[in-house]
């Protein structure tokens, strides 16, 4: 359906379905094993025998790969784990007067990985959570992963490649909670990492209070800013492409060209709602993207770089000619992205994801006026045994 108008919002919403995920919550933190077999029965229509997959059947299933998606894995790792390596971070460390400080990047102890699975499998999501989580150097790695049948052989080679120490055959809320909290089978982490459907996305959101998540990255999302220099049938393609995820993928292409919008509109297929808005000028299309905060955004024009200094809300933007799924698969940057405005205060998937800040102080001497100015300070907000801990070492 084509709808001439900005978006006034994203299809789906927590508030719709909460009150599920919150049930499926409770389900798995009182009955856990049973309540994860329960459930995928109901939602999925999956009875599961075991909820850790054996490895020699990984092993198994792996090896059915053919050469070619295994060439198309190995190639496209060393290209993700190019970018990702250019993000790690040095450890830092200075000082000011005679207070040495610094900061020692840590990397998480177990992370779990949601692999979406509903609808189609991916592989290439794996890889977007475990390549950096392994530059970062992420000591143990989960996966938990909707199984239809069988376990797809690329997610099991890639999970070899990784040195993964559970797949789980779990996928929805429910597979977010039992990470979250343990199950007798599943493996309590320190972070969840993974997009995934609108009750994925809630059941992170309700869990975060007791592990980490990576933000909201739920149905897919892409805004094009188009010129009249661009080709209609591309434009389509790269909006079909993104609509290919499901009904709620947010598809928006926004022209001061008429004549684009109307070739585009004719071009569109069936069963994706799309946004066609006109604007009079191109900084009129990215103030308006801007305020969507869309996850992927292409600047479709011969002058994108110029406007790529513009863009303040985007978690990835794809210049000129080049096609937003190549980000999907294999140009570099992560494909698991900020969804429903989160891009407004987060980006992609780094290594950041997977690390943390130690900071350290070696303060045996220190300046005098700086002693004097915590002191005070903490006299002030009325902590006078914290200034006399202070003040008792620098007398
Ligand atoms: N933003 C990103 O970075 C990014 C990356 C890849 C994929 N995605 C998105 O991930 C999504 C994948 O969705 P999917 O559905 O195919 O797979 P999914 O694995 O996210 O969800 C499937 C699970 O949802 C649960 N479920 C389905 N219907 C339910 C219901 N009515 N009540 C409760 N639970 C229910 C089932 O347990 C099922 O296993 C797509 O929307 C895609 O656009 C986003
Ligand atoms: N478009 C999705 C992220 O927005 C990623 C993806 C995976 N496979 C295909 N596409
Ligand atoms: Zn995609």
């Amino acid at each position: 359906m084509i709808r001439r108008e900005i978006p006034k919002g994203r299809v789906q919403s927590f508030s719709q379905v909460i009150d599920k995920v919150s049930e499926i919550a409770q389900r798995v933190r009182e009955r856990g094993d049973t309540a994860l077999r329960e459930l995928t029965l109901e939602l999925d229509g999956i009875k599961l025998d075991s909820l850790v997959l054996d490895k020699d059947y990984i092993d198994g299933r792996a090896s059915e790969l053919g050469d070619e998606m295994r060439e198309a894995i190995d190639r496209v790792w060393v290209q993700l784990t190019s970018f990702h390596e250019i993000m790690r971070p040095p450890n830092v460390g200075g000082g000011n007067g005679k207070i040495k400080y610094g900061v020692i990047w840590t990397a998480l102890n177990r992370v779990g990985i949601y692999v979406p699975g509903g609808k189609k499998t991916y592989p290439s999501t794996l890889m977007m959570a475990g390549i950096p989580a392994r530059v970062a150097g992420v000591s143990e790695l989960f996966v938990s992963t909707p199984v239809r049948n069988r376990l797809d052989p690329a997610i099991a080679y890639i999970a070899q490649k990784l040195k993964v120490k559970a797949i789980y055959p779990v996928g929805g809320a429910q597979a977010i909670v039992a990470m979250a909290f343990g199950t007798e089978s599943v493996s309590k982490v320190d972070k969840i990492i993974g997009p995934g459907n609108i009750y994925v996305q809630a059941a992170k959101y309700l869990v975060s209070g007791e592990v980490g998540i990576d933000g909201i990255e739920g149905p897919t999302e892409l805004v094009v800013i188009a010129d009249d220099s661009s080709d209609p049938k591309r434009i389509a393609l790269d909006l079909m492409a993104q609509g290919e995820h499901g009904s709620s993928s947010l598809l928006v292409l926004i022209s001061d060209s008429e004549r684009i919008l109307d070739e585009v509109s004719k071009l569109l297929n069936e069963g994706n709602e799309y946004f066609l808005v006109k604007v009079k000028s191109l900084d009129e299309a990215i103030d308006i993207a801007n305020e969507i905060a869309p996850e992927h955004l292409s600047l479709y024009s011969s002058r994108a770089r110029e406007y790529l200094s513009k863009v303040k809300n985007s978690a990835a933007v794809t210049l000129g000619d080049t096609p937003p799924a190549l980000i999907d698969y294999a140009a570099g940057p992560d494909h698991i992205l900020p969804t429903n405005g989160w891009s407004r205060f987060r980006g992609g998937i780094t290594v950041f994801d997977f690390l943390k800040p130690i900071s350290h102080v070696d303060a045996e001497k220190a300046d005098e006026n700086l002693i004097r100015a915590a002191m005070k300070i903490a006299e002030y907000e009325g902590f006078s045994i914290h200034a006399r801990s202070i003040g008792v070492r620098y007398e």
